[in-house]
């Protein structure tokens, strides 16, 4: 069949055209890196950032930015449609220690916001991915090396609605089709941002005070082993995932994994570079959540499916935190 050229190309933009990308929660630890990663990849105006919160000057030049409650369906629809959005990307959530604090926020947040995402995905056809966690796991899971696929019974609310998260997006995958991705995190670190109220947040918080106070009072034990992994292999990572081909994709919930360490083991690397640091201890409620976790993830389905690799081992992220720290 003959198409006159103005058709031909504009046919050929139509099918090659990039995602245009919802992001919500993208105010917090993850997203002002993962929005700046989708928009390098998909162009600026592709990638629409949103939270509940008011930007920064900065992130409101960096490009598109709107309101968006998860918990407001119809506001969620209007920004779907208005800005021909195929890919939702799901940040907001309440998380393990605030989350304690405030149950019926998380489960509203976690729970029918997450709701609301994933019928916006089945009913306007579009890719949708929301982050799971460790915290899905609970204290009968088995403890080392843990499998994507074993004894899930978590004890924490978080942990509870993220279980639902992976459940339900695996039941939409199943029933109606709907393109779910989900990753597991580990606690994850930053230099440039703030973890938002996390059991891992220790992690970040101890580069910051070996910095300016060279000591750090720790809430959770010396031994507390957890699995960690640095902000940029996270948002590679998943912008690897997101753009994975489906045929690629076994299952729908993947771990990654990255290193893991206790509080003891990072404050050693930390004082091999600060001679002065020391670190005290103090546990608290958060000690309780911490123990209910894994220690070690196995995530060679990631590995083998789509790819997964981590550039950072522990001496490369704690290289890379204190001397991006250094420099503010
Ligand atoms: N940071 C980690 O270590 C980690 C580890 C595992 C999984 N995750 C998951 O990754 C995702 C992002 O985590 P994060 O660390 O960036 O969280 P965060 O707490 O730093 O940010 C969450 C964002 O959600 C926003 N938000 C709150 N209520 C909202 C609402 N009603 N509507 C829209 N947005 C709302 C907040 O303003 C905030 O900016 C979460 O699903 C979290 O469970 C994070
Ligand atoms: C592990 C992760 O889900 C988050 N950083 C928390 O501790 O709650």
């Amino acid at each position: 069949m003959f198409f006159p050229a103005s058709i031909r190309s504009f046919a050929t933009v139509a099918t090659t055209r990039n995602p245009r990308i919802l992001v919500t929660g993208s105010l917090g630890q993850l997203g002002t890196g993962l929005v700046s990663l989708l928009r390098n990849k998909y162009g600026a105006q592709n990638v629409i950032a949103s939270d509940v919160r008011k930007p920064s000057t900065d992130i409101k030049k960096a490009g598109p930015y709107v309101f968006a409650d998860v918990l407001n369906f119809q506001q969620l629809e209007t920004i779907v449609v208005d800005q021909e959005i195929d890919w939702i990307i799901n940040l907001s959530a309440l998380l393990s220690a605030v989350g304690e604090q405030h149950m019926e926020r998380a489960l509203a947040i976690n729970m029918s916001g997450f709701a609301n995402t994933l019928e916006l995905a089945k009913k306007h056809n579009l890719r949708i991915m929301c982050p799971s966690t460790i915290g899905a796991f609970g204290p009968t899971t088995p403890r080392e090396m843990t499998p994507d696929l074993t004894t899930m019974r978590p004890t924490t609310i978080y942990g509870i609605t993220k279980i639902h998260v992976e459940l339900m997006g695996e039941y939409y995958n199943k029933r109606f089709g709907v393109d779910f991705r989900c990753l597991r995190y580990p606690g994850i670190i930053s230099a440039d941002t703030e973890p938002g109220g996390g059991t891992t947040d220790y992690a970040v918080q101890i580069f910051h005070s070996a910095l300016k106070e060279k000591k750090y009072n720790c809430y959770l034990g010396p031994e507390t082993t957890l699995p960690m992994m640095y902000l940029p292999d996270c948002l590679e990572g998943t912008v690897s995932f997101l753009s994975a081909p489906t045929e690629s994709l076994t299952q729908r919930t993947y771990n990654v994994a990255a290193f893991s360490f206790s509080p003891q083991e990072i404050a050693a690397k930390i004082k091999e570079r600060i001679p002065e640091f020391e670190i005290t201890y103090a546990p608290d409620s958060r000690q309780k959540i911490a123990d209910s976790w894994p220690k070690s993830l196995d995530d060679k389905m990631a590995r083998k499916d789509w790819g997964w690799t981590n550039k950072y081992d522990l001496d490369g992220m704690v290289d890379d935190m204190l001397t991006k720290l250094n420099k503010e």
